[in-house]
């Protein structure tokens, strides 16, 4: 359905999208996370065509929508667009905001398709309130239903709920997910938060400095991160100094880890990456300091300074006997 080919993309002198490559089958969410300035932004405009690229080729549906001195006008593409702050018209009432797209169509066949889309969003009978007159989620999934209406072959979603409640925008992105699987929609959405990408995502594009660091689904993107960036920006945890073993295993300072733990070249050497739930608190192991402690609801979150002042993470229950302790031991999890 979409197709980017080794597409690079700037501003004036300066490149911010690098050599990125992926593809999206029909039906398929895809999200694009990293930090802030990472270029996710810059490169669902290109695919909707507000981009021109610098090297390399779009193609959406099998036609080239894109290539260096090439590019079919953004409203040609077929793609429909969801924006963070919704941008419904504040004069138009929802059903109208809906059916906007659809100048195509037969008055009754826009209001049975105005109708559908309503009930996929699950505001039936909502059609005459004013936009204004709606929560922010209400106005989130109005904005979906009006990018879905017209049946556009790829949906582009920018940041769409960083408008809302931090506590809200997991369970929104699940419900959006839903929405597009029961439309059969093929969807790209930037975000810079992981849970919300998790949640919606049935494949996670890692954007670093430009590039395209890993494409995967969450459990590859978290356990097998590709690279030093995604492994920092994806999860928590801390990456520790290894020594490869004569049988190829990573001796680090808290003891083993098998060959396959995901590790990198770094600037300090080589590094492994420890998660707070490869180091548990022990009675025994290596003592260490607590320099702080977060609460996570389920469990606590322990940063931990190792004897030769390296950090670590550690996920601790919250029966633990150790909540109040200065010092604790700690050793690596035994299922890792
Ligand atoms: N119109 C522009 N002119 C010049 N530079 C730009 C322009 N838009 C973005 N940039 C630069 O391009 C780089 C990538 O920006 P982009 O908006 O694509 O990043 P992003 O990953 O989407 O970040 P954010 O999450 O903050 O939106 C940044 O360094 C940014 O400053």
């Amino acid at each position: 359905m979409l197709e980017v080919k080794n597409v690079s993309l700037g501003y004036g002198a300066t490149i911010v999208v690098q050599n990125v490559s992926m593809r999206l089958d029909q039906g398929e969410i895809g999200c694009l996370l990293g930090p802030s300035g990472c270029g996710k932004t810059t490169l669902l405009r290109a695919i909707a065509g507000f981009e021109p690229v610098r090297a390399g080729q779009i193609d959406l549906q099998g036609r080239t929508v894109a290539a260096v001195a090439q590019s079919v006008p953004p409203q040609l593409r077929d793609i429909g667009m969801v924006f963070q702050d919704h941008a419904l018209f504040p004069h138009l009432n929802v059903g109208d905001n809906i059916g906007f797209g659809l100048h195509r169509m037969t008055k009754n066949e826009r209001a049975a398709r105005v109708q559908e889309m309503l009930e996929l969003v699950g505001l039936e009978g909502m059609g005459q309130r004013w936009p204004h007159a709606l929560s922010g989620g209400q106005q989130q999934r109005v904005a979906l239903a009006r990018a879905l209406a017209p049946k556009p072959s790829l949906l582009l979603m920018d940041e769409p709920f960083s408008s809302l409640d931090t506590s809200m925008r997991e369970s929104i992105a699940r419900e959006v997910r839903a929405i597009l699987k029961q439309a059969k929609a093929t969807a790209l959405m930037v975000t810079h938060d992981q849970n919300e990408a998790f949640a919606m995502a049935d494949n996670v594009g890692v954007m670093a400095r430009g590039q395209l660091m890993q494409w995967g689904n969450a459990v590859q993107v978290y356990c097998a991160p590709a690279t030093q960036d995604v492994a920092q920006f994806v999860g928590e945890g801390a990456l520790v100094h290894a020594k490869t073993t004569p049988g190829g295993q990573w001796q680090t300072a808290l003891g083993l880890l098998p060959a396959g733990h995901p590790h990198y070249a770094t600037a300090h050497g080589m590094q492994v990456l420890l998660r707070p739930e490869h180091v548990r608190v022990a009675e025994s192991g290596v003592n260490v300091k607590v320099r702080a402690r977060t609460f996570r609801g389920s469990h606590f979150v322990f940063e931990l300074e190792l004897p030769d002042g390296q950090r670590v993470m550690s996920k601790v229950s919250l029966n633990a006997l150790y909540a109040n302790c200065e010092r604790v031991n700690i050793a690596l999890a035994a299922d890792i």
